[in-house]
């Protein structure tokens, strides 16, 4: 409207212009302004190419009928007027769409904008469209020619009839678009001889313009809004059958009639000729009839789609293919073959003599059938005794034979038809609730739909029911064997413990999933994993239309909510979609985490491989909700939101000027530095940890306990530390023994590097986002810095200016779980350092403080008796649960760090200053004698960090 009266300014055309204005301004008397307005264009010799037009509201203008409903070329003074069809949505939707034609020369006339599309530019020169709608949104996807809507779905038509015709009506209606396009443009310009050359365009100028602007824009595919093979000339429609059709169900019936007649009808015509010689004509007909109908049937099913995983297949190429290596076409192809050589190297399909027998056995059999002849004494034609016991003997073998199979083939009938019986029971259940409580007949379809596919590819309703009664051990043996293909292709199974597959496999329960189907959107809680074992499936955005990526069979997603992992805790972080039907596996929260607590190892793996992923795909912005920490995974944050985002806020850090070269430390120092960063880590996770398991979802208020803790005085609630063990001096590499930490300043990242000499270990990249401070040598206000480390305080009042809050914060997060990985590695080090220095260490007899936050859901009690070095220390409290832990007891944080030298004869004392790290080589020592407990081990330094 606005560009409207932009034209009608440019053209000079005041009048016009205000009534449209008044139009806008008064949308419930648009009409009687629209009308004047148009009157006035039609003097000033503008044209209305499209005007709204409303269904209820038929308008006549200079005594002719002037709208009416539907896209239909008017007359108007001789002149043809196209016009669209608008819908009244709102009140003030009243005008969508108006264009006028323009004699003003197209110089100084406004375009609008528009995409272009295969008919050409959207905007025609000399013609200046304006949509508006209430949504603002546009209103049409074509050409602004082609108004029309897509077609309405056909209320009262089955769904199957409704999609051939469906297909049928769109391929049509792109034609009759196509016709109107033509007829709209004529009516355009039709005695406007200027704007007609403008628009008078020939399908060649249009194809030469294409490429232009092709050429122009770089498009390597052209955009359009109809297929390749509609721009075929002389190919304007096309259709696919879909194959759980009605219309293939009909068409079935009348095949399967063919068939039978050919079955029943030629035989006995064979049998008894005299039938055949009679009426020859009628059965000339009748055979050619069916025969017609089996080449149809095969020509039928060239353009029968399918389902390929799960989606309805639709490209002709492939449903060719699809077809000529079915086994339908392949015994079509034998059958030819035989009749081929039957009757071209055979001279005659079958030989006289032959077809005279054959015509008596069938007469024989016949009049047997029918009872007129009781035995066929004249087949046996015995003449002794011993011929008779022979023949009769041959005749009860044969009848036992034939009984038995005849049994067994019933048998399996039964057997098919009951499961068929017990499915269709069930179907009729849920079709009579439907029908009872007047589910609308789309969703009833699609439920009926839905039956259907899980029937194709089942065969049953419940599988798990099915095999209910089975010991889990055999149920396990079987899902695996059944399952295992699919669980194979998925990357966090693979190279994992048997066991862990077995529990896993006893918890999948398969679920199936119908064509645009969310199976989770974004933001929801989530409660489940999922692994696609077939089926296509779409991680879509916000909007729902953006793809982020395409799942497989072998994918599984949904991990990263149930691990709390993401960004936004526990839930989602994006909504995933079906494509077609999508066959999948559900693994629950509750029974993933029962089972990844007796396999810490594979919980630190899926979660090193959830991280890199989201690593690999986190893009979307932190949402602005408060945070509250991960229930069960060190490092996260979950939505439930109790502590605000705010007050999780990570200061920046400033860097310490360069100071030359770093001075070498002792391997004691460095695994001091090691051990308290560790400490730290977990102080600071475990200080924004709740206290409620993994599966309760919203979880409970987080707590945030205090350690008492003598290395970490500045563990406080809401605050998160960040310990930096190092002089970290940007652009110097410390060389530390086994490790090298390299810090460079790259604008306003810091990247840290950990290369571990050991073969054991893995390279791991810390990437820190670090502000720019104003003035390198300025200190930065809360951030104290002590021996080796840098502790950054809580504060709320100095934002960063480049980097959010809650960049700094994901960053400090993904920067103290990949320090968690490193650790891992360092402790694998370790363990080849302990194999070396196995000395045995004296015991400790005491344990005067245990750590209150140390968790024991976690962490595999060690029986007392396993432990090579100590006995249980019967002081300690949860020694019982962690006796190898805590047995140390001067080692435990509660102890001051200066008892640490009293461990004399523990080689490792001197590295490690406190409990953890010394109670680490413990085990370590003691998971080279018992390599289960390596686990554990891997398990501890998890559990340690988790509540
Ligand atoms: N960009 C992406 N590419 C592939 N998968 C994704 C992407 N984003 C999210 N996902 C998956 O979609 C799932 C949505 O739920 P979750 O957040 O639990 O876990 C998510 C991931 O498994």
């Amino acid at each position: 409207m606005q560009s409207n009266m932009a034209a009608s300014q440019a053209t000079g055309d005041k009048a016009c212009c205000h009534l449209l204005q008044r139009a806008c301004e008064h949308p419930k008397h648009a009409h009687k302004h629209i009308r004047t307005s148009l009157k006035t264009i039609h003097t000033n010799r503008f044209y209305p190419l499209a005007a709204p037009v409303h269904a209820h509201t038929p308008t006549r203008m200079s005594g002719r009928r002037m709208w009416s409903l539907g896209a239909k070329r008017l007359s108007m003074d001789g002149m043809r007027v196209r016009y669209s069809n608008c819908r009244r949505t709102q009140a003030s939707d009243d005008f969508e769409d108006i264009a006028v034609v323009t004699n003003a020369d197209p110089g100084q006339v406004k375009y609008g904008s528009g995409t272009i599309t295969a008919n050409g530019p959207r905007v025609i020169p000399g013609i200046i469209r304006t949509q508006r709608s209430v949504s603002g949104g546009r209103l049409n996807a074509g050409s602004p020619l082609y108004l029309e809507k897509p077609p309405a779905p056909l209320k009262g038509k089955s769904l199957s009839r409704q999609s051939l015709i469906d297909v049928f009506s769109s391929r049509i209606s792109i034609g009759s678009r196509k016709r109107f396009s033509r007829d709209s443009f004529s009516a355009s310009y039709v005695n406007r001889t200027q704007v007609a050359s403008e628009l008078d365009i020939s399908r060649k100028t249009r194809e030469a313009r294409r490429r232009k602007l092709r050429s122009h824009f770089k498009l390597e595919k052209w955009e359009s809004s109809t297929s390749s093979s509609d721009r075929r000339p002389g190919c304007r429609w096309t259709f696919v059958f879909d194959p759980a059709g009605r219309l293939c169900y009909y068409w079935s019936l009348i095949v399967s009639l063919a068939f039978l007649y050919n079955l029943w009808v030629m035989v006995y015509r064979f049998g008894f000729q005299e039938i055949t010689w009679d009426t020859i004509l009628v059965w000339f007909a009748l055979d050619y009839f069916a025969d017609l109908i089996y080449v149809i049937d095969i020509l039928f099913h060239f353009r029968t789609g399918y389902l390929e995983d799960g989606v309805l297949q639709t490209d002709f190429r492939k449903l060719r293919q699809h077809y000529m290596n079915s086994t339908t076409f392949y015994y079509l192809r034998v059958f030819y073959w035989c009749t081929l050589s039957l009757t071209t190297i055979g001279g005659s399909p079958i030989h006289d003599s032959t077809a005279k027998d054959a015509r008596a056995g069938i007469h024989a059999a016949a009049t047997n059938y029918s009872g007129t002849q009781d035995t066929p004494t004249e087949v046996l034609n015995a003449r002794t005794k011993t011929d008779y016991l022979y023949h009769i003997a041959q005749l009860m073998f044969g009848l036992l034979l034939f009984a038995t199979v005849l049994g067994h083939i019933a048998n399996i009938v039964t057997n098919v038809s009951a499961a068929r019986k017990e499915f269709q029971a069930k179907l009729d259940g849920v079709k009579t609730y439907m029908r009872m409580r007047r589910v609308p007949a789309h969703l009833q379809a699609k439920v009926i739909k839905w039956f259907d596919y899980l029937w194709l590819t089942q065969k049953c309703s419940d599988e798990e029911k099915a095999v209910s009664c089975l010991p889990d051990k055999l149920k396990a043996e079987m899902a695996i064997h059944v399952h295992l293909d699919t669980l194979k292709r998925v990357e966090i199974f693979q190279n994992t413990e048997a066991g862990f597959l077995c529990e896993l496999v006893l918890h999948l329960r398969p679920v199936l999933f119908s064509p645009g189907d969310y199976i989770c959107r974004k933001g929801e809680v989530g409660k489940e994993m999922y692994i696609v074992n077939r089926g296509r499936l779409q991680v879509v955005a916000d909007n729902g239309k953006t793809m982020l990526a395409t799942l497989k069979a072998g994918s599984y997603f949904g991990e990263i909510s149930i691990l709390n992992m993401g960004t936004a805790g526990n839930r989602r972080t994006a909504s995933v979609r079906s494509v077609g039907y999508s066959d999948l596996f559900v693994l629950s929260k509750k029974d993933m985490w029962d089972v990844l607590k007796e396999y810490p190892a594979a919980r630190v793996r899926l979660e090193a491989i959830a991280a890199k992923r989201l690593e690999k795909y986190r893009k979307a912005p932190l949402e602005k909700a408060a945070l509250g920490r991960s229930s069960s995974t060190p490092g996260l944050v979950e939505s439930s939101g109790r502590v605000p985002l705010e007050e999780m806020w990570l200061p920046p850090l400033r860097l310490p000027p360069p100071s030359g070269a770093p001075s070498p430390r002792t391997q004691a120092q460095r695994s001091q530095t090691l051990e308290s960063e560790r400490l730290t880590m977990e102080s600071a996770l475990s200080g924004l940890s709740s206290r409620h398991s993994p599966d309760e979802d919203p979880p409970a208020p987080p707590t945030l306990p205090l350690h008492p803790c003598p290395q970490l005085p500045h563990a406080s609630q809401h605050l998160l530390h960040l310990h930096r063990p190092f002089d970290a001096t940007p652009g110097h590499t410390h060389a530390l023994g086994t490790t090298t930490i390299t810090t460079t300043e790259e604008g306003e990242r810091e990247r840290w590097t950990a290369l571990s000499s050991t073969p054991t270990t893995t390279t791991t990249t810390f990437t820190l986002p670090v502000p720019p401070s104003p003035a390198s040598d300025q200190p930065v206000p809360n951030v104290t810095r002590s021996e080796g480390t840098l502790q950054a305080s809580h504060s709320a009042g100095t934002l960063p200016r480049e980097s959010s809050p809650q960049e700094l914060l994901l960053g400090e997060i993904r920067r103290l779980r990949e320090r968690l990985v490193s650790l891992e590695a360092e402790n694998a080090s370790m363990t080849l350092r302990s194999q070396r220095l196995s000395v045995p260490v004296s015991p400790v007899p005491t344990c005067p403080s245990v750590r209150p936050s140390v968790p024991s859901a976690h962490v595999s009690p060690v029986p007392t008796s396993q432990c090579p070095r100590r006995p249980h220390a019967p002081q300690c409290p949860t020694a019982s649960q962690r006796p190898c832990a805590h047995a140390h007891a001067p080692m435990c944080p509660g102890v001051p760090v200066p008892q640490v030298p009293m461990c004399a004869q523990c080689p490792c004392a001197l590295k490690c200053p406190c409990a953890h790290a010394h109670a680490l080589e413990l085990r370590l020592s003691h998971a080279k004698t018992q390599p289960q407990s390596r686990l554990r081990v891997s398990s501890t330094l998890w559990g340690l960090l988790d509540p």
